[in-house]
């Protein structure tokens, strides 16, 4: 299969994408990146990494320096118009609408793609989004969770087949975030591509299919989720010892061994992966000691804990 046939398979495919903003300033280097249909794809960064340039880039609104960039197999800067109606993007904020109402705002976005009214679409899309109730109500008299929803049902107006949510659930509380989750899996079940940036790392370990990490302008991973915490995952086994230790036990120099709370909790970091983890032996090696212990469990780390490595590791 050709490139370009390969690449029309995906929802996104990016090839070689560099930005040099006017101050001379590089904020992406050669990013290439394939988004499959129907995922979801969160893209994690710090913050001024270049994930919203690159947003900005597929969706057209910031031109690349170099690179290229098809939706669905169109160009986004040959194909504009036919790419753009494909996407939908979820801003941060709401900047307008706030006289209108919630149906007319929602109606209007349509419209703004050049599709024929289809009230039934809007009210499904209202309905899913539990604004049904609220259809008839000025924006300006939403609750900040509504307002968020409002945006969202913006996006979706048009019918696109991508979806973008920029920090979808920042400064929501807690309820709605988990709102949110739920919808977005629900949307992916329907068909469309979701693709995320986030600053909450248990946003993406909870919903995303894969992750993507950008830092300085450089994708330096990008990987299935459940892949990437297997494979870059520690495990600790957490050792509660009877009595507290002052030190670590001599003859133990080649074990990643900490000790914690005050010397009654001994922790070994350990290697998921490898076919012997060496617990049997620590163990063993304990109990030749005299170490009693009275508890045992493992802990495995986080999407966060990655996440946090990577990017210090990075030069
Ligand atoms: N119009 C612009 N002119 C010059 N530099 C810009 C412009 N827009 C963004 N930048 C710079 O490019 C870099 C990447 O910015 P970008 O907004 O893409 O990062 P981000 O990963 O989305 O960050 P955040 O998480 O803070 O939103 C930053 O250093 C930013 O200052």
């Amino acid at each position: 299969m050709s490139d370009q046939a390969t690449s029309a398979h995906h929802a996104v495919s990016i090839r070689g994408i560099s930005k040099t903003y006017q101050s001379g300033f590089q904020a992406l280097k050669a990013v290439d990146l394939d988004i499959r249909r129907g995922e979801i794809f969160a893209l994690l960064g710090p913050n001024g990494a270049g994930k919203t340039t690159l947003i900005s880039i597929i969706c057209g609104i910031v031109r690349p320096s170099g690179g290229s960039v098809l939706v669905d197999g169109h160009d986004v800067l040959r194909d504009y118009r036919i790419t753009r109606s494909k996407i939908g993007l979820v801003p941060q904020e709401l900047s307008t609408d706030a006289f209108e109402t919630v149906w007319a705002s929602v109606r209007f976005s349509r419209g703004l793609f050049g599709r024929a009214p289809n009230d039934a679409h809007i009210e499904k899309v209202l309905r899913a989004l539990s604004l049904w109730e609220k259809k008839d109500s000025k924006i300006m008299t939403l609750s900040g969770g509504m307002k968020r929803r409002v945006l969202i049902a913006k996006a979706l107006a048009h019918e696109p087949s991508i979806l973008f949510l920029d920090e979808p659930t920042a400064g929501v509380d807690v309820e709605l975030r988990h709102d949110m989750w739920q919808m977005v899996r629900q949307l992916r079940e329907t068909g469309v591509t979701v693709i995320l940036t986030t600053h909450y790392i248990e946003e993406a370990e909870e919903m995303a299919d894969r992750v993507g990490v950008i830092t300085r302008g450089e994708l330096i991973l990008v990987e299935e989720k459940d892949v990437l915490m297997r494979k870059l995952g520690k495990k600790q086994l957490s050792i509660s010892l009877q009595s507290p230790l002052q030190a670590l036990p001599d003859g133990l120099d080649g074990y990643a061994l900490e000790l914690a709370d005050d010397g009654a909790t001994l922790i070994y970091t350990f290697d998921a992966q490898s076919e012997d983890t060496g617990i049997a032996e620590l163990l063993r090696r304990l109990g030749e000691r005299g170490i009693d212990f009275k508890d045992l469990h493992t802990l495995e780390s986080s999407l966060e804990d990655i996440f946090v490595n990577l990017v210090r590791s990075k030069p």
